[in-house]
């Protein structure tokens, strides 16, 4: 086996043929590209709905076989977009390791999705030395897009220019009414102007990974219609108290209280130990 593709992961096709409805594309290069921008939610969670064992801290809760799965989304996207919060704890990856995509045996950088941190502050130090960038180097993925609000020091916008990347300087329009949850109202981004950036980008389809602020703001009811489809992880685990949580701010009509959200076209998908849920926020 080539050196190239001895950490590469494979999804099955009877499981990824479940998937294939939700998504933007098929794995299938002859596919055609989307006409309508796609936005994917996707995340894994614990049964009480935590993300990691306390903010700032990295916790494994995919098994193997959706981790697998997760990889295969990726490898289905344009892009895969994280807060800067998971860029802080997590020092990800954000590419993808489907055997047959480029650098794990396929060609050049071929369905590689572009990772993008949404950093408004410029609080995100990367280094040559950061895993993202380090997978660039070697051919494994694609420099990141960093979008925010701050203009970048010279030498480290310089290293991320050379690989590839870039960053996307947005201008901040504090939005009214809006809490401090995600992001103060100062820097705050709306999700149209991040998408609407990012197609002009020529990115066709974005997977959204996190973290917490991110993944509830999109709940957020003036967020969920941007949000095609949801894809979720659930694993067999509590975590306890502290986590960083899946839970949006409360909905109220009137003065009653009226679910946030609900999923629609559910389809759920044992993997392994895991099972995950695919919707739509809206019929389609
Ligand atoms: N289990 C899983 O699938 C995943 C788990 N995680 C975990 O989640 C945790 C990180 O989550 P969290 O701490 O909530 O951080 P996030 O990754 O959600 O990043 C939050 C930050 O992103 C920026 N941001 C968010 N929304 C907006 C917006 N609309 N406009 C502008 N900026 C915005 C803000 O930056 P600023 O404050 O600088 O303004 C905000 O503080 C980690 O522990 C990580 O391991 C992460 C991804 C997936
Ligand atoms: N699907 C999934 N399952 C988990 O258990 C996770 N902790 C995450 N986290 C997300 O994946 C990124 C890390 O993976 P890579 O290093 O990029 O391969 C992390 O940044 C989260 O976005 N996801």
């Amino acid at each position: 086996m080539p050196s190239t593709t001895r950490d590469a992961l494979s999804f099955p096709s009877a499981q990824s043929a479940q998937i294939s409805p939700y998504l933007p594309i098929s794995d299938s290069q002859s596919q055609p590209l989307p006409s309508k921008f796609h936005v994917t939610l996707t995340f894994a969670t614990s049964l009480d709905s935590s993300l990691s064992l306390s903010p700032g801290v990295q916790t494994a809760l995919s098994g193997p076989e959706s981790k697998s799965m997760t990889h295969y989304l990726r490898s289905c996207h344009d892009a895969i977009l994280i807060g800067v919060g998971t860029a802080l704890a997590d020092n990800p990856s954000l590419n993808c390791r489907i055997e047959g995509v480029g650098g794990y045996g396929g060609e050049g950088l071929e369905r590689q999705p572009r990772p993008v941190i949404l950093d408004p502050k410029g609080r995100w130090e990367f280094s040559e030395e950061s895993k993202v960038m380090r997978l660039t180097k070697e051919g494994k993925g694609k420099a990141p897009f960093v979008v925010s609000n701050k203009e970048m020091e010279g030498q480290r916008r310089a290293m991320l220019e050379c690989l590839g990347g870039k960053i996307i300087v947005l201008p901040s329009k504090p939005g009214a009414g809006e809490d401090s949850s995600a992001s103060s109202s100062s820097t705050r981004l709306k999700w149209a102007e991040i998408f609407k950036i990012l197609e002009g980008e020529g990115i066709q389809s974005v997977m959204v990974e996190g973290g917490g602020a991110v993944i509830n703001d999109l709940l957020r009811p003036e967020n969920f219609g941007l949000v095609d489809t949801v894809i979720i992880t659930i694993a067999p685990t509590w975590l306890g108290k502290g986590g960083v949580l899946v839970c949006p701010d409360p909905r109220v009509e009137g003065e009653v209280r009226v679910p946030v959200g609900r999923l629609k076209g559910v389809h759920w998908l044992p993997l392994g130990e895991d099972v995950v849920l695919c919707g739509r926020p809206k019929e389609t």
